[in-house]
């Protein structure tokens, strides 16, 4: 049994906010905040904002290119913050923010932005779709507003990367080269 949606929902309903402190284990050679440590925390967070928004079982179906724009340092804060930002039918698309933090000056920067599409996996068979989202901030207008081109441009390169996958090889390598060779 799923719970009955709304036909809208705000953007700040399916909000998520997490905030961790950047430990010595979390860094990389370079004594930052390591990128698939990252990638994970914002995985986690938008799956949590998708949910919230849908009510449902839900999987993660793309995510946009993720802008990596200034390292987080040992001892800053990393604070990543998602929340839906356009819908289809089943699919919600979640903008992720990661801001950092120097916590000893109070000195914010941003950190990362990255788009990803959520999918929902169950639903009734006569599920009428996922809630429309409303912005209400300066920050949640502006993205929403390129939401369809966004979605445009996902849904060509979705098909251009099907043809392409119909000409990868499944091949065990050290079976058969001859996929691999061309020959
Ligand atoms: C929670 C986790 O850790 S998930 C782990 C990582 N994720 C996975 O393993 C997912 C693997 N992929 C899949 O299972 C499938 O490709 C799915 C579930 C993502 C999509 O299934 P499909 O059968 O292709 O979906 P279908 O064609 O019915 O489309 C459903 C919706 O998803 C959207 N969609 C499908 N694939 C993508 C994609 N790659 N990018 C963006 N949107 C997509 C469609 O546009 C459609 O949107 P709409 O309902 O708003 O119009």
């Amino acid at each position: 049994m799923f719970i009955e949606l709304p036909e809208t929902k705000k953007c700040r309903e399916s909000r998520i906010i997490q905030t961790h402190r950047v430990f010595p284990n979390d860094l990389n050679s370079f004594g930052a905040l390591y990128g698939g440590k990252l990638m994970s925390f914002i995985d986690d967070t938008t799956s949590i904002a998708a949910s919230r928004h849908c009510r449902r079982p839900t999987m993660t179906a793309s995510t946009d290119k993720l802008d990596f724009l200034h390292p987080i340092y040992e001892n800053h804060s990393v604070c990543v913050e998602a929340y839906v930002t356009g819908t289809g039918k089943k699919s919600m698309e979640i903008f992720t923010k990661v801001l950092g933090e120097d916590l000893a000056t109070g000195e914010r920067y941003l950190a990362a932005t990255c788009f990803m599409t959520f999918v929902i996996v169950e639903a009734e068979e006569n599920f009428k779709g996922v809630p429309t989202v409303i912005p209400e901030t300066n920050e949640e207008k502006m993205i929403h507003q390129g939401y369809s081109k966004r979605r445009e441009m996902r849904m060509k390169e979705l098909e251009h990367n099907k043809d392409l996958a119909n000409h990868i090889s499944l091949t065990l390598p050290w079976m058969d080269s001859s996929d691999y060779l061309g020959e």
